[in-house]
């Protein structure tokens, strides 16, 4: 398990002859927070397939059972009996959500606005995210927010006795800060709206009306999205089966496209369109990538990928794409250094306040493995080296990952098709939202293994 103590594992990633097999990915990162606090919540026995095991998600777990949620496992299924509407329960410590911005953040909203004292900690890049766009709108609810310079972590917030219901529109493109103030209306008298400019992940719509809540999505001409939710309404438990990840998915999918000779299948990947910017890009770069066995379970799309090795070509995102991708520009920049000519990035300022400056440590990471980039405020250009030569660092230099799982995971599938190995600093990290990484990956061809720490 990675903690804030645990030592560095460095790793490396060596040329693999080509990828084959077929895989499931853990199940989908947001789908499962959200599952175990709308489980936690609501009233009566919510059962859930598939949920992620990695560490962002026990950790939110661990808050619901600090905040009277039960939670016990029965074979391959998570039971939850939910505390009941409005009840949740003062946890009697700190709520610790590791390096989980998701947990953090939607928990702040949910439990906030109760009228008793919450606290949030978090590890050395949690406490480094801005909180602020979380706290600005439950002030406007009414809550009493203390929290270190910056509007950082640790917090502690106090609700009001009753929280005031507000119409908010989100300032950024985040869904973490829709989903906070969503979860913050089920425990405020009346309507809360909140106004989208920018669709994002619309998991915490779904799933609130799949739990029973009372709510309303409406869409303008010019895409602007309007959620007006009923507060202090009934949620009963419901049965979940969580699809697996996209944004795991992306990692052994632009592995098989990039590395010659490679022909997999990802099974069961939750195609919401919110999520799906990436195999569109993908797709767009020449990316050989069909959908087999199309269906719909639990109000969602899945689908079996399979994958083929391609020749890709660059393209220029359009930035309007990025929420349906935010997560997955890493390993786009890295299926970027494969194709022929300049893919340009653009509108992504929200990767600087990720588990790393995203920005920031991608472009490290190309220029210490021999990549042509240019790093913008908000945006990066990358020209690519089809066929891997000059890729990768000849010396043995290292990525350093900044505790950002991505960045990691990113730069092994990088080490695939590359001319020499690629090294990262510390794999522990990717247990956050990809338990047993570096074993599937191994299982489908590449050469991903363990270095040594020096002295
Ligand atoms: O709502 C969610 O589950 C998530 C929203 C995104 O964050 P932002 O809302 O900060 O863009 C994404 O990066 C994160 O991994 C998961
Ligand atoms: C940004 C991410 O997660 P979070 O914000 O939940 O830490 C991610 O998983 O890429």
């Amino acid at each position: 398990m990675h903690d804030a103590h645990s030592p560095s594992r460095p790793a490396v990633s060596r040329r693999s002859p080509g990828l084959s097999g077929r895989v499931r990915v853990p199940g989908d990162k947001s789908v499962s927070h959200r599952s175990l606090m709308l489980g936690g919540l609501a009233a009566g026995r919510t059962r859930i397939r598939g949920l992620l095991s990695g560490e962002d998600v026990v950790n939110t777990g661990r808050a619901m059972a600090a905040m009277g949620a039960n939670l016990s496992r029965e074979g391959d299924e998570w039971v939850i009996e939910g505390t009941g509407n409005g009840c949740l329960l003062e946890p009697e410590g700190p709520l610790d959500f590791g390096n989980a911005g998701t947990g953090c953040r939607l928990t702040m909203g949910l439990a906030g606005v109760y009228d008793f004292e919450t606290s949030f900690t978090g590890d050395a890049s949690l406490t480094k995210r801005p909180m602020g766009r979380i706290f600005d709108p439950l002030r406007q609810m009414g809550v009493q927010v203390e929290a270190a310079e910056g509007d950082r972590l640790p917090a502690r917030l106090r609700g009001p006795e009753v929280a005031n219901p507000i119409t908010y529109r989100v300032p950024m493109p985040s869904a973490q800060v829709k989903s906070a103030v969503l979860l913050a209306g089920l425990n405020a008298p009346g309507i809360t709206t909140v106004i989208e400019p920018v669709a994002t992940r619309d998991h915490t719509e779904r799933m609130l009306a799949g739990f029973g809540a009372s709510l309303e999505v409406e869409t303008d001409g010019k895409g602007v999205r309007t959620i007006r939710l009923e507060g202090q309404g009934r949620l009963s438990g419901q049965t979940i089966d969580v699809p697996a990840d996209p944004s795991s998915a992306a990692f052994p999918i632009v592995a098989a496209l990039v590395t010659p000779g490679s022909d997999i299948v990802v099974e069961n990947v939750l195609m919401n369109p919110t999520r799906i910017g990436l195999i569109t890009t993908l797709c767009e770069m020449g990316g050989d990538i069909s959908l087999i066995e199309e269906r719909e379970a639990g109000g969602e799309t899945m689908a079996d990928l399979r994958v083929r090795a391609s020749d890709l070509r660059a393209v220029t995102v359009p930035p309007e794409r990025a929420p349906s991708m935010i997560d997955e520009y890493p390993v786009l920049a890295v299926a970027a250094a494969f194709a022929e000519g300049e893919t340009v990035m653009d509108g992504i300022g929200e990767l600087r306040v990720k588990e790393s400056d995203r920005l920031a440590a991608v472009a490290a990471g190309l220029a210490l493995n021999g990549v042509d980039h240019t790093e913008g405020e908000a945006a990066l250009a990358v020209r690519g080296r089809p066929g891997g030569k000059g890729v990768g660092n000849p010396d043995g230099k290292r990525v350093e990952t900044h505790l950002d799982h991505r960045i990691a995971m990113a730069f092994l599938v990088m080490g695939a098709a590359s001319e020499h190995p690629v090294q990262v600093d510390d794999i522990s990290i990717i247990a956050t939202s990809f338990p047993d990484f570096a074993d599937l990956m191994n299982g489908l061809g590449t050469a991903i293994e363990p270095t040594q720490v020096p002295e």
